[in-house]
């Protein structure tokens, strides 16, 4: 039975998610703080954590990282708040295998949690992930891939135009771009469309690397050559002979792996750690960052000669703010992707979800949309899903992002939820005022009067939340 430990410091919370996993077959332990679960982790066998980002002693992040680093095969899913979610996606680059956010929905934890121990599970580790009771239809856990969509912005055809141009060859490309942008979808687009096609994919996040264990996993080690190396490894990029290597977040190498992997480019050979026999081989390399290379390597941080080896072709991965001519394709996409994997048959959005998507702008980008029209798709019961299925803060940004946005044309002024009061014909200006102290005020509540939260809701700067709160007596 897979054993799930719930970090969790709202003890009523925790024991109706306790009970609520229970119930569906698993073996659930909980604990309070980052320090309990270290130990927790160090006495038991635990399949998958579920961790609050805001813990008594620490954040759901510091534990994540610390599981990453101790136990790496173990999942860890980081619960956030919606506003949360640069932390979220954060977490996810840290190896976190989810995010779901508060407040939770059964549904939702029910299947994430099945994923990703269906994810976990291999040959080589065996876990018991009990049968799902309440669909005897539902599809089996096995995670799909999402198809890739190319788009058919102007910037989309750029961008699949230069796949297509260097995929061919056998130069090392660069993808830059933010988080969640498809750099890894991209560039195994590009190995799909090479002559390495047969050979293996392999794709590699620098930043998940345990510091003092990255040399040995990417070249491997051998018996004996540290405390703990117990076997002859192989590592990754002996493992990609033949094929491509994708380094993800590839800033994040130490100096002396970067001293490594250079020497591995130059000479296409490479030594594992501790020995002296040298391997000769054939690998193509992706790297991808969202970092600026040039500048960390006029800081010391990044070896010039590498960038410049790495870097033969440079592709841009793009916001999905700057393609929003494509929003429909991967919705459309995205919405297939879950119907098949929730046993669902969603068809459409409802006009407002439109609005709302197309509104928004998105700092998660494409994995952002993904995971909110999965959470969607869940929890809609007809072939619609309808503004009620998304998260109330990503509907409460907008509202207040609408509402500050009419501050310089208030006569226009119009309510953006139904429920806002009518305005009175007489004095815009002062209703105005009103309405922004109204939403201050709450957005303050709301936030627990956390200030620089405020003031990035509101899209203005502190000085002028401040001034405002001084305008209006609410300090
Ligand atoms: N062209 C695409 N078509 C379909 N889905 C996509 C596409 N690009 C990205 N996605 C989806 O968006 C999510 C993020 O993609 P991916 O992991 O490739 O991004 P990334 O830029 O490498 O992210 P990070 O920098 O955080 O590692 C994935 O779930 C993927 O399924």
């Amino acid at each position: 039975m897979a054993h799930i430990l719930l970090v969790e410091d709202d003890l009523t919370y925790a024991r109706i998610v306790k009970n609520f996993l229970e119930k569906n077959g698993f073996q659930v332990s909980t604990c309070i703080k980052v320090k309990d679960a270290q130990n927790l982790l160090g006495n038991e066998k635990i399949d998958l954590t579920i961790a609050d980002f805001r813990l008594p002693d620490g954040t759901g992040m510091e534990l994540l990282h610390w599981a990453k680093e101790n136990f790496p095969q173990m999942q860890v899913i980081l619960i956030t708040h919606y506003s949360d979610i640069r932390i979220a996606i954060k977490a996810m680059k840290l190896g976190a295998f989810e995010y779901i956010t508060k407040p939770i929905n059964p549904d939702e934890l029910l299947a994430t949690v099945r994923e990703s121990l269906a994810q976990k599970a291999s040959p080589s580790i065996q876990i018991e992930i009990p049968e799902e009771r309440s669909s005897p239809h539902s599809k089996n856990t096995s995670v799909l891939r999402s198809a890739y969509v190319v788009g058919s912005s102007q910037e989309a055809e750029k961008l699949e135009k230069h796949i297509q141009l260097v995929a061919p060859t056998d130069l090392s490309v660069l993808v830059l771009g933010e988080t969640g942008t498809g750099k890894e979808l991209i560039s195994k687009r590009i190995h799909e469309f090479s002559a390495r096609k047969n050979g293996p994919f392999i794709a590699i996040d620098c930043g998940a690397l345990p510091k003092d264990l990255a040399g040995s996993e990417l070249f491997g080690h051998v018996k004996g050559a540290f405390t703990g190396a117990l076997d002859n490894k192989t590592g990754h990029f002996e493992m990609a002979n033949g094929g491509t290597i994708f380094l993800d977040e590839i800033g994040n190498l130490s100096y002396e792996v970067q001293i490594q992997l250079l020497r591995a480019i130059q000479e296409r050979k490479i030594r594992k750690i501790g020995g002296n026999k040298e391997i000769e081989i054939d690998v193509r390399i992706i790297a991808a960052t969202n970092e600026n290379l040039l500048s960390q390597s006029g800081e010391g941080l990044f070896r010039e000669d590498l960038y410049h080896r790495l870097n033969e072709f440079t592709l841009h991965a793009i916001p999905l703010r700057n393609r929003m001519a494509d929003l429909e394709h991967f919705v459309q996409n995205f919405i297939q992707e879950s119907n098949e994997r929730l046993n669902k048959s969603i068809k459409s959005l409802a006009p407002e979800v439109w609005e709302t998507f197309y509104s928004y702008d998105w700092p998660g980008n494409l994995r952002e949309l993904r995971n909110m029209i999965k959470r969607a798709v869940l929890l809609s019961q007809g072939d619609r899903i309808e503004r009620e299925a998304l998260p109330t803060e990503l509907l409460e940004t907008q509202y207040y992002e609408k509402r500050m946005a009419s501050e310089n044309s208030a006569p226009a002024f119009t309510p953006a939820i139904p429920s806002a009061r009518p305005i009175p014909t007489g004095d815009y200006k002062t209703h105005f005022q009103e309405q922004e102290k109204e939403l201050i005020l709450k957005v303050l509540q709301d936030t627990r009067y956390n200030k620089s939260k405020t003031a990035k809701i509101l899209k203005m700067d502190r000085k002028t939340l401040y001034s405002k709160m001084e305008k209006y007596g609410l300090d």
